[in-house]
């Protein structure tokens, strides 16, 4: 009999740990991901969720465990050159050219990126069409984060890293970042999602980070 066997994930965390300034930062995780896979990842201040995008993007190395895609170690040369290319990361840094015009901060990510032609269309989608020729100086918060989601769309690399998508968003931009990460994910492109603010995500898994520095117990917690 011919058992067929199950696809490798894409992605492969496996009992990954990360140290920050000779601190463990996360501990012995595990997750696995596949095409058209959603990971979130939540937790309190410092819990580590940056940390484990930093250490997904190859930011900051495994100091245990290992990260595979197609089964292959990420930090390993000639993997991590092709892993790179993959990787769409966005995060509270937004490199937003304030001199440069709307159309211009999402174009020059895509002539970065050898590609052209589809930074109009994702400002539009993302509800910035009659600001392209306004300069970046001239955005909001939310529209500065709308602005860094258009390059995510426009540039349209299959594993996205996002840190803290929706902040600043209003409602109907949280709407917005949720339908392009469906979009995404309908095309087999994968989602991890840093954030602590509520989002919904259909079959994402779930991964919360627990609190790093718990707090010491106090006289009055020992009487209680
Ligand atoms: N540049 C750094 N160098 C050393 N340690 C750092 C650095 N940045 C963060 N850390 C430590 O790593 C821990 C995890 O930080 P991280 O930014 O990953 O948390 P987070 O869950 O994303 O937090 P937040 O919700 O505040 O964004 C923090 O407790 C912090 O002390």
């Amino acid at each position: 009999m011919f058992i067929r066997k199950p696809p490798l994930p894409r992605m492969l965390l496996n009992n990954g740990s990360c140290m920050r300034n000779a601190q463990l930062i996360l501990r012995n995780i595990n997750a696995s991901v596949h095409d058209g896979g959603a990971l979130v990842l939540t937790g309190a201040n410092g819990a580590g969720k940056s940390t484990f995008l930093r250490m997904l993007a190859c930011f900051s190395r495994p100091s245990a465990g290992e990260i595979l895609w197609n089964g292959h170690d990420i930090t390993k040369s000639g993997v991590f050159e092709q892993y790179k290319l993959q990787l769409n990361w966005l995060s509270l840094k937004d490199a937003v050219k304030e001199k440069f015009t709307v159309l211009d901060n999402v174009q020059w990510f895509e002539v970065l990126e050898g590609k052209s032609g589809k930074s109009k269309a994702a400002l539009e989608l993302m509800g910035l069409g009659r600001l392209i020729n306004e300069k970046a100086r001239m955005l909001s918060m939310g529209q500065r984060k709308r602005l860094q989601l258009a390059r995510v769309v426009a540039i349209d690399r299959p594993i996205w890293l996002l840190d803290e998508p929706s902040v600043a968003l209003d409602t109907e931009g949280v709407k917005l970042l949720e339908h392009i990460i469906t979009e995404h994910r309908k095309k087999g492109g994968i989602v991890f999602v840093a954030t602590h603010l509520p989002i919904q995500i259909d079959d994402a898994m779930i991964l919360r980070l627990p609190e790093r520095f718990p707090r010491r117990k106090t006289m009055v917690d020992l009487l209680d």
